[in-house]
């Protein structure tokens, strides 16, 4: 009998970041549920992660569970694994991780679910089943109610089995009684998707043999409980179609899937599709719904209401049990990745989540991380391609503009030629555009075309952004403001210019070029209010303009048959972030961008504007030659060390000095090699590179940034390298007491 629950207090502080015994007394929660238990001298909400028989506390020492707050488990067993998985693997918190899978809204109360009667099995599925044949005859409706709940294999609200039998709520009494089902009073939703259309049956187009090829070796490795696939297709090669299949049949099988999505607001097209594709088994996991509706979304789910859910990075945090399938579509993009603690990387994630429980991870593209195309070449995952277009159809026709030609032939203007020609004929023949505007972040900065003079705030170590509405400079870091220079404050010329033109100014010059055109802009400005990005997508499909300029916002997976001119401006802006990944980043923003154009019937020209055409990352994807950038890019990577083919570690301190956080980064420097010396010695083999220097971001709101960057060899110790250096920084700031801020982190998101 248990007497001992082990509890995890919901503190995020490293000092109590650990199980805590308590006396269940009377009571018995289960694990996964919350708890009110006493801790020092007050009160405080908890989660149960196990039930334990003996405990090393001492009796008079061992205060009881002051009440529980669930009936069920809010928490899934297999979660409570995967939290603690991740406090070792990330070194976060155990109270971080298990907040990001609690359902939305329900720490603290802050929303009050409303009750109703659940149904659940309280004996095995066998013991259940031969009680439903014995009472076939005698009590029909015990015996229906009782083949519902296994044959979902789930917790069941009472009020829809009474839908389906009538008279269910007493057959279920009476199987109470019996002790066959247990009966709840929980909490539900609001009802915000209670009228959604079963579409299930939706036409589906039938798979091209090479989908079909894709969809059934993905299928095999679900059957076989296990298998990590890269799915690499080229634009418009129809790896959405493969994903609804693969989840289809998943779903028939029983079992449930989790798909995630870069992010949810700018695909409402793939969200339209799912729906209605998988009706009332589907949830829709984003952030932008109401605190209600997203906890409705999660209790269906929790519940097996629902048993395919899509969403952002932390759906895959979704409580699916049974999970049979995993999707990360574009899982090259950076948004999978958590800038704040926890820390996590969805990927990662995804794979841990996967084996541990049976399930196959399906990772899609058109532009893999070239570490992820690696470990496919390698053999490490399995690779699966869609080398063409759906029917056959071409990739777009794309021609590289060079601006420098175009200045020197005086064309001043922000279109080249080649664009504005195409940009005319495209309005012509009344097809559509995208133009896509490949900014720095998000700023259009002022540059003086004499001396190359930059404004830049004067707390941060950023180039200040040009807004016209009202016409501003705005640091995006600190919220600086200043008004915008007439004449260049270095050398007075008037020659003071944006560069790297912003969409507002793009749609200006747009609307003197082409004063009949109907422009929709797609920005951080326009997309302010809850549902603007979805409004001005479904605009742009519904033919209601001619022209979407956007950010780096359209650049994903759209897919309107009438787009056939795609306008790149600015293509080698990404390239100058330092960072090593500049390159793969631009190659893969201008191939995805490209491929929005020709997707039907009509064909697509891309022009691509650009101050360096011969840069081998906008060469080729000009060409969107894949494995072309892939080789080439592997060469420099290995050439210089870089990952994959090492490991970057980046400790970043800062404090209101330049010098005082510069000291601080040396000191741990220092702190590291004596540490690793003394616990480690195989660092040396393993430590390629260890530098102070000044992040290229090097001040943020006054506060002055240095950084240690190390670089570690891929080897077999590297596993034990990182871990050491991980323990090394956390011994260093116990010890130094230093007052800035320290954070480290490896292989970071960005290294800005
Ligand atoms: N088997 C098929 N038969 C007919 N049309 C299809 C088929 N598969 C996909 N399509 C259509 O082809 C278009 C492109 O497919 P889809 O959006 O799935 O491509 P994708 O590979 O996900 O593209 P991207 O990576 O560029 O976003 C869509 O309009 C889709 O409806
Ligand atoms: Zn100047
Ligand atoms: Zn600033």
């Amino acid at each position: 009998m248990p007497k001992v629950a082990q509890v995890i207090v919901d503190i995020a502080h490293s000092q109590v970041d650990r199980v805590f015994d308590y006396a269940l007394g009377a009571l018995c929660p289960v694990p996964g549920s919350r708890v009110k238990v006493p801790f020092g001298r007050t009160q405080t909400e908890g989660y149960v992660v196990a039930l334990a028989s003996e405990t090393q506390v001492p009796q008079d020492k061992l205060r009881p569970i002051t009440a529980i707050l669930d009936d069920a488990p809010v928490i899934a067993p297999a979660l409570i694994d995967l939290a603690f998985w991740m406090q070792r693997h990330y070194h976060c918190l155990l109270a971080e991780a298990l907040r990001l899978m609690l359902p939305p809204g329900l720490r603290g109360e802050r929303i009050k679910p409303k009750q109703a009667l659940f149904a659940a099995l309280a004996v095995g599925e066998q013991a259940a089943l031969e009680l439903a044949r014995g009472l076939a005859r005698r009590a029909p409706r015990q015996a229906q109610a009782l083949l519902a709940l296994i044959e979902r294999g789930q917790v069941l609200p009472a009020a829809a089995l009474e839908k389906e039998i009538p008279g269910a709520r007493e057959a279920l009494r009476a199987l109470q009684k019996k002790g066959a089902v247990v009966l709840r009073q929980l909490e539900v939703g609001r009802g915000a998707y209670q009228d959604l259309k079963m579409e299930a049956a939706q036409v589906q187009p039938q798979l091209s043999a090479g989908q079909a090829g894709c969809a059934d070796a993905i299928m095999r490795g679900v059957e076989g409980h296990s298998g990590v696939y890269l799915l690499h297709g080229v634009t418009g090669s129809g790896k959405t179609e493969v994903y609804f299949a693969c989840l289809s049949r998943v779903l028939q099988e029983g079992r449930t899937a989790i798909l995630l999505v870069p992010e949810i607001s700018l695909t409402p097209q793939m969200v339209a599709r799912f729906r209605a594709r998988f009706g009332a088994q589907a949830a829709v996991l984003h952030s932008r719904l109401s605190l209600g509706e997203r906890f409705d979304e999660w209790w269906r789910i929790r519940t097996g209401q629902a048993r395919v859910a899509i969403g952002a990075r932390s759906a895959i945090f979704a409580p699916v049990e049974q999970l049979g399938l995993v999707i990360i579509d574009e899982e090259h993009e950076s948004s999978y990745r958590a800038e704040n603690a926890p820390r996590y990387d969805a990927v990662e994630v995804a794979a841990r989540r996967a084996q541990k429980e049976g399930a196959t991870l399906v990772l899609g593209s058109a532009t893999p991380s070239l570490e992820r195309y690696a470990a496919a070449r390698d053999g490490r995952i399995s690779l699966l391609e869609l080398p063409e277009r759906i029917g056959g159809r071409a990739l777009p026709a794309v021609q590289v503009a060079d601006m420098r030609e175009e200045l020197a032939r005086g064309n001043r203007s922000l279109f080249s030629r080649a664009l504005a020609v195409r940009l005319k004929g495209c309005m012509a023949r009344g097809e559509q555009a995208i133009l896509f505007v490949n900014r720095r972040g998000h700023s259009s900065f002022v540059s003086c075309r004499s001396c190359g003079y930059v404004m830049e705030c004067p707390n941060c170590a950023v180039s200040m952004s040009y807004h016209t509405h009202p016409e501003r400079m705005v640091c995006h870091y600190c919220g600086h403001t200043a008004s915008v220079p007439q004449l260049c404050p270095e050398c007075g010329s008037r020659y003071i210019k944006y560069f790297g033109a912003g969409t507002q100014q793009v749609e200006k010059a747009l609307r003197e070029m082409l004063p009949q055109a109907r422009v929709l802009r797609m920005d951080l400005d326009t997309t302010k209010t809850k549902g603007a990005h979805v409004e001005i997508l479904e605009a742009f499909e519904r033919g209601e303009a001619d022209i979407l300029i956007g950010t780096q916002m359209v650049t994903k997976g759209l897919d309107y048959p009438n787009v056939t001119l795609v306008g790149v401006l600015a293509a080698d802006i990404t390239l100058n972030i330092p960072d090593y990944r500049s390159p793969e980043r631009t190659f893969q923003l201008i191939t995805q961008v490209a491929g929005r154009a020709g997707r039907a019937d009509l064909s697509g020209q891309v022009v691509i504007q650009t101050y360096s055409p011969e840069h081998y990352a906008i060469a080729l994807a000009a060409r969107q030659d894949y494995k072309a950038f892939f080789e080439r890019e592997m060469r420099a990577r290995k050439a210089c060390q870089y990952p994959p083919f090492a490991v970057f570690a980046r400790a970043l301190c800062s404090a209101g000095q330049q010098d005082e956080a510069m000291r601080a980064a040396k000191g741990l420097q220092k702190f590291i090699a004596r540490y690793m010396q003394q616990h480690f010695p195989q660092w040396e083999g393993c430590c390629l590179a260890s530098h102070v220097q000044m992040a290229p971001l090097s001040k943020i709101k006054n506060e002055y940034r240095a950084q240690l960057l190390l670089r570690i060899a891929k080897n077999d110790k590297m596993k034990y390298a990182l871990e050491y250096l991980q323990v090394a920084f956390e011994q260093w700031q116990a010890q130094e007491k230093w007052k800035g801020h320290a954070y480290f982190e490896i292989n970071p998101v960005n290294m800005a």
